[in-house]
């Protein structure tokens, strides 16, 4: 690893919001793209002061000068111009950091309040930690990657915009929730939405990478929301406590990641008590912990109040000791616990309110007071909420921190936007309703277009006849409506390509042209938009609400035969799991690296394949995420005759296959299709059908079949979304009025009739976003 690596963003571009490149969902109204961030709030250890972060906003509150503050930020330099997602103050109190959806990290320091340094990440950032020292500075990206930043005497004199920051630990393109340094500064600790959590050694010289894996803590079932570490008396290391979306509080031995208790706080708080509708048990959002974890403090999506846990560490025992309920419609989306006065600072908000201006978001603070190191003296002493004018800083503060806050007219809204909450469960994704439109045949267009595609590299040949052809079927795609474009690299190998003359590095840069090609039709299609002549077209698709992703292609060992070999997975004895890996190896590498945002594995036929693509993902170490995609000819197994069961799990197993479905099968399969993989993964499903013709390999022919006809495939597409598939497309013989139809009945599946309804429906989308799209982009 290269000590320093520039994540340099040339000029404004890449900091500006790029929401309608990154979202890959359809989108009706503008508005839609609103995504529901929770107000944050943090606390000087000291409490010499209070940061409420809401939208892209720092309110701060000096509570030894009874006074609000002012930050002074860089002058020439950006501010935060988004969600802000994490807020810190190192454990020393002399730094306070900001990070988020802008990808810019602030460094503030707390005597001054000047903002010493903005450093640019590449990606949205979504969590920040200060370590101990105050030496360094840890961020995570939404790639999973944690970067630092090195910070000496100097910083803290001057203003300075930073540009490097060193990537020092990965989690895998797993999104990481929460990032803390541990008390004592020896291990980073990182949590992320695949249920674990790392510990890394942070080692002495960390700017140069921070590779020991201390260990992993491995138990929890659905995302890791948050985690705490906590030292009692006479114990060395300390524990560290997390809370997931499996509605579980679980105590960790940190050192050697072993599970010490589990506490079911989800079943013991009761369905009565939490104002929730899903199935199953709500998500623990967000926990704190005295240093000595005496006290510990739970939030709960959507329950009104807190839950108190008592801890045996001798005995390895967690248990809810008391759930103290709050007023109605206060549900906290953050907590801080000050050591000092063992004040429990709560904060109820989000940066978006579909009833409520994007400026003046308004919060509700509450604080509380009063808890108990024995938690058996719970029963009959609660813990105390303090009246608004007992909250140090008093309605000073209040006014302060919440902002315009209106009881009477803002509480419904701000309680209705906390209990949507911070994160979803991981399985309600794809039932969220959220979806995007995958394009139709390319190959297909390019006949109509006149292509002769008898050919053994089939549609691949176009990529050196006529790049501008393909060009043209990619916008005559995006303008019928899809969000996703699969390049034309299904048959375009450097085996084939080589066997027609090519050299080695021509074949690859015939690769990376497919890509440049489908991106060249995405900076076209929405340049438009740009240069103020996008229109709604008679679809209403706009082009400025229509994002767009490259699905670089993949095709399997059979396309590369050209014999139609793809349909029956049958290659013979003599190729083995190593043939195929060493047959699809450098393309893989060569596609990943190429700019698509995704890889397309399109029409695999059969377990071996699958697997080929599992273990070079792993031993390449590709970095973007990956879709899988079978065929089947029965609706029951895969064409090959594997059984699905074997070829989802493959493909469940790895982290980068972000969705898992069918191309190029008949539509009367697909139904049965969706029903049986949903209940083989939580990935996303998609599906994009042929017409249910035949393929002749030696006429390199389509022969119809007792196929269903194009017409009743789209009457199809509201009933496949329905059934849990959320990318939805067309393969060979589809062509641009098929995609046209599927997005006009996609986009008829959004209307919705309530506005909780809407809100609920907004914030699904964007999780379904945040979990699939924009974080690769
Ligand atoms: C998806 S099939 C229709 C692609 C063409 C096939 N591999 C062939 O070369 O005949
Ligand atoms: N993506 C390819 C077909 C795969 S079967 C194409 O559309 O030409
Ligand atoms: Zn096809």
């Amino acid at each position: 690893m290269e000590e320093t690596t520039e994540i340099v963003s040339d000029g404004g571009d890449e900091a500006a919001p790029t929401a309608g490149v990154e979202n890959g969902m359809i989108e009706e109204e503008k508005n839609m793209d609103g995504e529901v961030a929770p107000a944050l709030i943090s606390i000087h250890p000291f409490e010499k002061s209070v940061v409420v972060a809401v939208g892209s906003e720092l309110r701060l509150f000096n509570l030894e000068g009874n006074c609000s503050v002012s930050l002074i930020d860089d002058p020439g330099g950006p501010s935060h111009s988004d969600a802000i997602r994490s807020v810190n103050f190192g454990a020393s109190g002399r730094f306070l950091a900001s990070a988020g959806d802008d990808k810019l990290v602030k460094i503030w320091e707390t005597s001054s309040w000047h903002c010493i340094r903005t450093v640019y990440a590449d990606k949205r950032v979504s969590a920040v930690a200060i370590s101990l020292s105050g030496r360094y500075v840890a961020f995570a990206d939404k790639f999973g990657v944690v970067w630092l930043v090195g910070l000496d005497e100097d910083d803290a004199k001057q203003t300075k915009v930073d540009k490097k920051a060193v990537p020092i630990l990965g989690h895998y393109c797993s999104i990481i929730t929460r990032l803390e340094f541990s008390p004592d500064e020896r291990f980073i600790a990182s949590a992320d939405r695949d249920f674990k959590i790392r510990i890394t050694v942070f080692p002495k010289q960390p700017l140069k990478g921070a590779h020991e894996i201390q260990s992993f803590c491995l138990g929890h079932k659905d995302f890791v929301s948050c985690f705490a570490f906590a030292c009692p008396p006479g114990c060395v290391h300390g524990f560290l406590f997390s809370g997931s979306g499996d509605s579980t509080v679980r105590l960790w031995d940190f050192i050697s990641g072993l599970l010490l208790a589990t506490c079911e706080v989800g079943t013991k708080v009761g369905s009565l008590q939490y104002n929730g509708t899903e199935d199953g048990y709500p998500p623990v959002t967000d926990i704190c912990v005295s240093s000595d974890g005496s006290i510990i403090a739970v939030a709960i999506q959507s329950l009104r109040g807190i839950v108190l846990l008592s801890c045996g560490f001798s005995d390895r025992t967690l248990s809810v000791a008391k759930v103290v309920t709050l007023e109605d419609n206060y549900f906290p989306t953050n907590m801080v616990l000050s050591s000092l006065t063992q004040r429990l600072w709560m904060v109820m908000g989000a940066s978006n309110l579909p009833t409520l201006s994007a400026t003046q978001l308004p919060t509700r603070i509450r604080v509380m007071s009063g808890f108990h190191k024995d938690p058996s003296d719970y029963n009959g002493h609660d813990p105390i909420t303090l009246e608004d004018n007992e909250v140090p800083g008093g309605k000073k503060l209040l006014s302060e921190l919440q902002g315009s806050f209106d009881v009477t007219m803002e509480e419904a809204a701000l309680a209705a936007a906390a209990a949507a909450g911070r994160w979803r469960e991981r399985r309600h994704h794809r039932e969220a309703g959220g979806c995007a439109v995958i394009d139709g045949g390319l190959a297909t267009e390019l006949e109509a277009h006149g292509a002769d595609l008898k050919d053994p590299l089939w549609s691949a040949k176009y990529l050196f006849t006529s790049p501008d052809l393909i060009k043209k079927v990619h916008l005559d795609y995006l303008e019928a409506g899809a969000n996703i474009l699969i390049t034309a690299s299904y048959q375009a190998t450097i085996q084939g390509f080589e066997s027609r003359g090519f050299s080695r590095e021509e074949s690859e840069a015939l690769l990376r042209r497919s890509v440049e090609v489908a991106c060249e039709a995405r900076e076209i299609f929405q340049g438009r938009s740009l240069r103020g002549s996008d229109r709604c077209s008679k679809d209403g698709i706009s082009s400025k609400q229509h994002p767009v992703l490259i699905a670089a292609s993949i095709g399997s060992y059979g396309a590369y035969l050209a014999d139609g070999s793809e349909y029956s997975g049958n290659y013979g004895l003599q190729v083995t799991l190593e043939t195929l890996k060493d047959f699809h190896r450098r393309r893989l590498q060569v596609l990943s690296e190429a700019g698509a945002d995704i890889i397309a594995f399109e029409t695999i036929p059969s377990k071996i394949e699958a697997q080929a693509y599992i273990e070079l993902l792993q031993e390449c170490n590709i970095k973007i995420p990956v879709w899988f995609s079978f065929t089947s000819n029965d609706g029951i197994n895969i064409v090959s005759g594997d059984s699905l069961t074997d070829c989802a799990s493959i493909a469940d197993s790895c982290d980068n296959v972000v969705a898992i479905g069918f191309n190029c099968t008949s539509p009367r399969y697909i139904h049965s299709l969706i029903l049986s993989i949903r209940k083989l993964t939580e990935k996303l499903i998609l599906i994009y059908p042929n017409s249910g013709e035949s393929y002749d390999p030696d006429k390199k022919e389509w022969v119809a079949s007792n196929g269903v006809s194009g017409e009743d495939f789209v009457s199809y597409v509201s009933k496949w979304h329905e059934a849990g598939a959320s990318l939805i497309g067309g393969c060979c013989r589809t062509t641009p009025n098929t995609i046209r139809a599927i997005a006009k009945a996609l986009r008829k599946d959004f209307h919705p009739s309530k506005p909780d309804q809407e809100l609920h429906n907004d914030i699904e989308r964007n999780i379904l976003k945040d979990s699939f799209l924009i974080d690769y982009a």
